[in-house]
């Protein structure tokens, strides 16, 4: 991975049915060519370790022309055999210490949280950010916890000097609302991949949080 620091916008797959029916692949590379560079390869429960391991694979090949980063959710072993860049974990998966412990040095730790002490566990932990929410409700993932809200997030963002980043029914609007809140980014699922348009939704997404695309990107627009 090129970048130097951990990226403001996190992109999350949707490999849901019907979810709408579009290839995730797709939406990952609409994604990178906008600017993205942090893809979280997502996969739900039920799809199996192979299934996991396939689309993982195709997304760090992906990420790795745009020297961005890609994280697996969940599966470990999945994001070892790909050499992924990371892992995001909740609390129905491997421990972040235990994860730590097994990944490369350097590895980028993910850890769901949803109110200050869970932060500060996950700091003792070894977490390299925390994933915080869901701060607004939706319908993407079933069994969330009621919506902490902004001032749950700034609460979080007030407890640990890690970089948070929110998640739950974040659009372009609620992401600089996140990042007023105190939120270093956003991480999103439906924003990118229900949008007609996945690159343009991850242009406004990074403008919205002043994450201004690679210079890769603006080369020969004179932007600086
Ligand atoms: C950035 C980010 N934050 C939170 C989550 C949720 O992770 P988790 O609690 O493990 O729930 P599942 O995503 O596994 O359903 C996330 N994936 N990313
Ligand atoms: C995967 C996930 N985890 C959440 C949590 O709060 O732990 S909310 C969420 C779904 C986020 O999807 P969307 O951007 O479409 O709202
Ligand atoms: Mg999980």
């Amino acid at each position: 991975m090129n970048a130097t620091r951990l990226p403001r916008l996190h992109v999350i797959t949707d490999t849901r049915t019907g979810a709408p029916l579009r290839d995730p692949l797709d939406v990952v590379a609409a994604a990178l060519a906008a600017g993205a560079r942090l893809i979280q390869v997502r996969t739900e429960d039920h799809h199996t370790d192979r299934a996991a391991f396939d689309l993982a694979a195709a997304v760090t090949a992906r990420c790795a022309e745009y020297g961005a980063l890609c994280l697996v959710n969940d599966r470990v072993h999945v994001a070892q055999a790909v050499g992924a860049g990371g892992v995001h974990l909740g609390a129905d998966d491997l421990p972040v210490d235990a994860a730590r412990r097994i990944l490369p040095a350097g590895a980028v730790i993910g850890g769901t949280c949803r109110e200050p002490e869970a932060a500060r566990a996950a700091r003792r932990a070894g977490a390299t950010y925390l994933g915080v929410g869901p701060v607004w409700g939706t319908a993407t993932k079933t069994g969330l916890p009621e919506p902490i809200g902004l001032d749950g997030l700034a609460a979080v963002c007030a407890a640990v000097d890690l970089p948070v980043i929110a998640i739950g029914g974040i659009d372009a609007e609620r992401a600089r609302r996140c990042r007023e809140a105190g939120a270093y980014g956003v991480a999103v699922v439906s924003a990118v991949a229900a949008a007609s348009d996945p690159g343009a939704a991850t242009a406004e997404l990074l403008a919205a949080i002043g994450d201004t695309p690679p210079p890769d990107l603006l080369r020969g627009t004179g932007a600086r």
